[in-house]
This record gives structure tokens, sequence and C-alpha cells, in this order.
């Protein structure tokens, strides 16, 4: 069975249905250190990755932006020094999407 990094993205128009808490909660079982948190009334999936340098945490940062561009489905990227946080949601239906936890864990497989 495909994991959960390899699964396809599904195209995710605004009619598509966003995750409820309850869902949400139950997939992130297969991500570990994800939250969910909730920003401007919108559900999101977070993590924080910390590296040794800046130059670190901003190749990452790039990784994280070719797989995004790879799946036409982009994050919010914060780069620090030593340290990068990322935010998936679905823009087209302000939640969340199986979308997110798929690119979740392909964050999580270039964090590596
Ligand atoms: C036209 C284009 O595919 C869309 O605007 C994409 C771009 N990237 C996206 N990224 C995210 N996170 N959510 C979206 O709804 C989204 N839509």
């Amino acid at each position: 069975m495909a994991t959960l990094a390899e699964s396809t993205c599904e195209p995710c128009g605004k009619n598509a249905q966003p995750l409820s808490l309850g869902e949400a909660q139950e997939r992130l079982k297969s991500l570990s250190q994800w939250q969910i948190v909730e920003h401007d009334g919108i559900m999101k999936l977070s993590r924080s990755f910390t590296f040794r340098d800046f130059a670190s945490a901003l190749a990452f940062t790039q990784r994280v932006g070719d797989i995004a561009e790879q799946a036409g489905h982009h994050p919010v990227i914060t780069t620090e020094w030593g340290k990068a946080t990322v935010t998936w949601w679905s823009h087209a239906i302000q939640g969340l999407h199986l979308n997110d936890f798929i690119l979740a864990a392909r964050t999580d497989e270039v964090a590596e």
C-alpha cells in the first residue's frame, strides 16, 4: 500500500468538503510532531523543524518549495536561524484536505 507521502493529491476545488476536526485528528495519527492549529478561524497543519544554522533552514525551505510546486499546493513557510515552520491548509476550501496531510508527510521526508 502506498504511504501517505506516496499518495496522489486529488484536485481540491471550492466544492470539496474540508475535513472535520475529528477527521483531521484521525489523520494526524499518521504524522508525528505535526499539530492542528487554528488561525483566523481556519484549521491548519503546522510543524517546526530545527536545523544547525540558517543556511540549512533555508535549504529545507527550498526543498519544501520544490515539493509544493510539484504538487501545485503551497504552504506558508517561516524561515529563521536554525528553524523553519511549515503550515499547510487548502485555501480553496479554507480548511484541511487530505492533500495537506500528504504534503505534510512529504515535508517530513525532505527534512531528513
Ligand atoms: C490555481 C492553483 O492551482 C490554485 O490556486 C492552488 C495553488 N496552491 C494552493 N495551495 C494551497 N495550499 N491551497 C490551494 O487551494 C491552492 N490552490
